[in-house]
């Protein structure tokens, strides 16, 4: 039976709630933080993820989306506040969770073949007796053909196109029937038909089963008609919302700590301004510190 996504709801700029829904949260986090020693990644983020919930997270260069994926995948403690997946610990959930890493994450792979891959997505983390192999081979078979990759299941993953590449790794990462599907940067370096046809397959699964996307990216617009809420993370600070409500000058503007304009056109949303436009990595070891600072000497809550 198809599962139809809920209508996008209101979110809140505290990032709390989801608007009334009653059904339980996929991922929960109650005043989160992430430091590295000294360093606060992000901090006081209270979110809750719905089932067949799309969140876009956005951010400049080392604003922590990484981090956060690793934090809901159990592979980074949080250094204050609370985190649940599927209701428990996060390293209990992950084998409820699908991941798509980052692109340049290639070369330990590049000989694997892509059924090899998927295969690995089945039966990679399970103990116990395996599934007979003529079921497995089917079933990767069946994987390849969903993501539209039967055509190079026997290529290794290094001769593969990016675009070719990504609907495979999205392939391994449906292949645990994951609850929460996450994504991180699957769309760099992508042109825009791959991009488009990414997110269509990751898109699909969300309606079909209702499952989670959690979708880190620097560019928001191939995402922009999918995406119900927002996480925003920049430099400290944080917000949380619809598109409508986040990617607005006034919301980046108080984020960043400085005059930002976002204009739409075309059904385009272009963001112009931000301090540490979307490319550079920070300037200084400190920045982060002090554009936290500067946000609340604005006595704007990041
Ligand atoms: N294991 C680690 N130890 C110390 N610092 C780390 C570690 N991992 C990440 N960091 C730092 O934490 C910050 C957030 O990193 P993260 O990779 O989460 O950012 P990001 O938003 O995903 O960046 P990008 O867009 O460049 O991928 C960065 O300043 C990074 O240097």
């Amino acid at each position: 039976m198809a599962f139809v996504p809920r209508a996008r709801h209101g979110g809140t700029m505290s990032g709390a709630g989801t608007g009334g829904s009653d059904t339980a949260a996929v991922i929960s986090l109650r005043g989160a933080a992430l430091s590295y020693g000294e360093r606060v990644v992000w901090r006081d983020l209270d979110l809750d993820v719905r089932p067949g919930e799309f969140l876009a997270v956005l951010g400049p260069n080392g604003a922590g989306k990484t981090s956060f994926v690793r934090a809901l995948l159990g592979r980074q403690p949080l250094s204050a506040g609370e985190l649940t997946v599927l209701g428990r610990p996060p390293r209990d959930a992950a084998r409820h969770l699908g991941y798509v890493p980052q692109q340049a994450e290639l070369s330990a792979q590049a000989m694997v073949r892509a059924r090899d891959l998927v295969r690995f997505g089945i039966d990679g983390h399970r103990f116990g007796p395996r599934v007979r192999t003529g079921a497995v081979r089917r079933r990767v078979d069946e994987i390849l053909a969903s993501v539209g990759a039967s055509a190079y299941a026997d290529v290794p993953l290094g001769l593969l196109s990016g675009g070719e590449r990504q609907r495979v790794r999205i392939g391994q990462a449906l292949a645990t029937d994951p609850r929460i599907l996450l994504c991180d940067e699957p769309l760099l370096s992508l042109d825009l038909h791959h991009q488009q046809a990414v997110t269509e397959l990751v898109d699909a699964r969300r309606r079909s089963h209702g499952t989670a996307v959690v979708f880190v990216t620097h560019e928001i617009n191939p995402v922009l008609g999918l995406v119900d809420r927002v996480l925003y993370l920049a430099r400290g600070g944080h917000r949380v919302g619809t598109p409508e409500e986040v990617l607005t000058s006034h919301a980046l503007s108080q984020l960043y700590g400085t005059q930002v304009d976002v204009v739409r056109v075309h059904g385009r949303v272009v963001v112009v301004g931000a301090p540490d436009g979307t490319a550079a990595p920070p300037h200084h070891p400190h920045d982060a510190d002090r554009a936290h600072a500067l946000h609340e000497t604005d006595g704007v809550r990041p």
